[in-house]
């Protein structure tokens, strides 16, 4: 199979003899015409969403409104029923590997093994996605979520909160540009909550870009850029986050999510 022309997502070298040409923006994540059912139930209607790098982007909706369906189509884990998905330049119909290797996912399920210990299942992620002295790196992120000391536990013995923060050491593993995360925000403690946060100012700060869902208005305006409403598999609503008051993202959200 031929490889198709990448979507608008490429990296465009200037050129300064078609300057009244529209100049192309990086984008992390470029959706086109999104479609996806279940059992011929639509989830997700003619999505179009694009998140330039380095920028964070909020997802809001209410139960059911297909954001953790949108999230799985991004990471790779589930097919768009159809439209285009783009990932760093990168198209998801020919470059699921390459995609899986920028993208970092943390979500309800860890995916994580339980019947491996913490560092075995780092080690295995490692390999997976060809990390550099992956040991070293698995325990300088096991430190860095305060996990060093359970390294050698099974993922079974391990609370609901410190299984969150191995997913976090598993999807910052290999560096991922691109952080998706499935309400990144519930489950943990006060301290825990911290850490995210210092983590993903330490990934924003390096150039990373992220999409994150959550029901909490003013974490939404806190960590983003923009903010996306879906309702009933449609962006019903999008906005700058530093031109949106709280009181404003309040009124906009009840009249969009019923
Ligand atoms: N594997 C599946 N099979 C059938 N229907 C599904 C499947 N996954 C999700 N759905 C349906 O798709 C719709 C959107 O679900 P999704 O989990 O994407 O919503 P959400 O916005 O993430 O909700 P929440 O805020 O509750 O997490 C729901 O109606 C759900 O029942």
């Amino acid at each position: 199979m031929s490889r198709p022309v990448k979507g608008t997502a490429a990296v465009q070298p200037l050129d300064l003899a078609a300057s009244d040409e529209k100049t192309t923006v990086a984008m992390a994540i470029e959706l086109s015409h999104l479609k996806k059912s279940y059992a011929l139930k639509p989830v997700l209607r003619n999505i179009d969403l694009v998140l330039p790098r380095g920028q964070r982007l909020a997802l809001l909706g209410a139960n059911g409104a297909g954001k953790t369906t949108l999230l799985r189509i991004l990471a790779g884990l589930s097919k768009a029923g159809s439209g285009t998905v783009f990932i760093e330049g990168l198209d998801s119909r020919y470059e699921l590997q390459e995609i899986r290797r920028q993208i970092g996912f943390v979500a309800h399920q860890p995916y994580l093994y339980e019947e491996l210990t913490v560092l075995e299942n780092l080690l295995f992620f490692g390999q997976l996605y060809a990390v550099a002295q992956t040991r070293e790196r698995a325990m300088m992120l096991l430190q860095r979520v305060g996990m060093e000391r359970r390294s050698n536990e099974r993922i079974r013995a391990l609370s609901r909160g410190q299984v969150q923060r191995v997913a976090w050491a598993r999807a910052l593993l290999h560096a991922p540009s691109l952080l998706l995360l499935d309400e990144p925000d519930t489950g943990l403690d006060q301290n825990g909550n911290q850490l995210v946060q210092a983590l993903l100012d330490e990934h924003t700060a390096r150039g990373g870009s992220m999409l994150f869902t959550t029901h909490n208005l003013e974490r939404a305006l806190s960590w983003s850029d923009r903010i996306v409403i879906l309702a009933g598999g449609r962006v019903v609503y999008q906005h700058e986050t530093a031109s949106l008051t709280h009181e404003e993202l309040v009124q906009r959200y009840q009249e969009v999510v019923r």
